[in-house]
């Protein structure tokens, strides 16, 4: 099943703030998908924001990823300017998930639908990844909205998408007060639009909210061994030392068991050598640390080799994505003399968008402007 972020912040279109503005600000704290909801703007207007939205997300690294409601054409448009938004959200009278797969540029984007009752559930097309659940309770935000469902309407919701392997998003009135109930309904996610842009402090709210959803469902077992993802200067190697001490497990540091075994930097090795051989020098290292469990933070590329995640899984370990905003990244990486790959910005946000969708295949760490030990000892609440 598709991993999705606890909260999805979902753009309010009645706000004064425009539409970009309002993605721009919540991927700034922290937030790795936006739906951008343009109703009831104008098409025109609606194009102009989505089309700013995303150029700005693929200039800070594919960050954060957009999913466009109901406006098929709008994603078509955008896929056509090689901006092709990471989904397509679509409600029951919009088109079906499977003709709009079809259409160009679409092929790969993710298909969301809106669900309210038992029927809808079963019914829905296997196209879709993901799917709203709801409404939870009448909400100010839609007038238009079906009966609400409740916790229970919830929790058959869930339970029927999940058989289907299509992750069930919580909609509808909620706050962070239902956010327990919710993720015990088996909810994945919650979709807010109303609390989230009350909240004065929305970063604070996704922490609060990401801290319910491990409660319920912490994303690993301890014992497990965990190999720590995502860019470079996400903090995995930081985060990585501190987990690895406070579950009582050996860590290791990919770049450094390389660094020792070359007995030169990375920077050396990418100068003398070049990255083909830095790569063939993880792909080389990764299985000798996987061979009893231990926390392992790789390198900001390694996750991208077929064989390096492939060993990962083999060995039993959970992968764990430090998902951390890359211009955040950037701030504490780039230019450091031995990151050779973080040397201009517009190349480290070229790479680490191509990186993501790779990343966001394995269960997210959000930090949230939080250090690496409020992390931890978050995690392990
Ligand atoms: N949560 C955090 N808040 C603030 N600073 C952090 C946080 N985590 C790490 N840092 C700092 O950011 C810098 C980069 O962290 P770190 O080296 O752990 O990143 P990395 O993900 O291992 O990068 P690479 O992929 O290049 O190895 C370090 O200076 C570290 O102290
Ligand atoms: O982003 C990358 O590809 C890299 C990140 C670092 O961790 C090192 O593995 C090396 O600098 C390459
Ligand atoms: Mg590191």
């Amino acid at each position: 099943m598709l991993h999705l972020p606890p909260l999805y912040p979902i753009t309010d279109a009645t706000l004064a703030e425009p539409l970009s503005a309002q993605i721009r600000r919540l991927g700034e704290a922290g937030f790795p998908l936006v739906q951008f909801r343009g109703k009831p703007l104008d098409t025109q207007t609606q194009w102009a924001e989505l089309r700013q939205a995303l150029m700005e997300a693929a200039a800070n690294g594919g960050w954060p990823f957009i999913c466009v409601n109901d406006r098929a054409d709008l994603a078509m448009l955008a896929a056509r300017e090689g901006l092709a938004p990471w989904g397509l959200h679509l409600g029951q009278e919009d088109l079906p998930a499977i003709e709009a797969r079809r259409l160009p540029g679409l092929a790969q984007v993710h298909i969301g639908a809106s669900t309210h009752e038992a029927g809808e559930f079963e019914a829905l097309d296997t196209a879709c990844d993901h799917a709203g659940v709801g409404p939870f309770r009448g909400t100010a935000t839609k007038a238009d909205h079906a009966a609400p469902i409740g916790l229970e309407g919830l929790r058959a919701g869930c339970t029927a998408l999940r058989a289907r392997d299509i992750a069930p998003i919580a909609i509808g009135g909620l706050g962070l007060a239902d956010a327990e109930a919710c993720f015990e309904a088996g909810a994945e996610s919650l979709a807010m639009v109303g609390e989230i842009h009350r909240a004065a402090d929305p970063a604070a709210l996704g922490w609060e909210i990401q801290r319910r959803r491990w409660r319920v469902r912490p994303p690993f077992a301890r014992g497990q061994g965990l190999a720590i993802i995502g860019g470079s200067g996400a903090g995995k190697s930081t985060f990585g030392r501190q987990l690895a001490f406070a579950l009582s497990l050996p860590f290791h540091d990919l770049d450094a068991v390389i660094e020792d075994g070359e007995g030169r930097p990375v920077a050396e090795i990418f100068a003398a050598s070049g990255e083909a051989a830095f790569r063939a020098l993880e792909a080389s290292h990764l299985p000798t640390l996987l061979g009893r469990p231990a926390v392992v933070a790789l390198g900001g590329g390694a996750w991208e080799s077929p064989g390096n995640r492939a060993a990962v899984r083999a060995a039993g370990f959970v992968p764990l994505w430090l998902a951390e905003a890359p211009a955040r990244a950037w701030e504490r990486a780039g230019r450091d003399p031995n990151r050779p790959l973080a040397q201009s910005r517009e190349a480290f946000m070229a790479r680490t968008a191509s990186r993501m969708a790779a990343w966001s295949q394995a269960p997210m760490l959000l930090a949230f402007g939080h250090s690496s030990a409020e992390l931890v000892s978050a995690l392990l609440d």
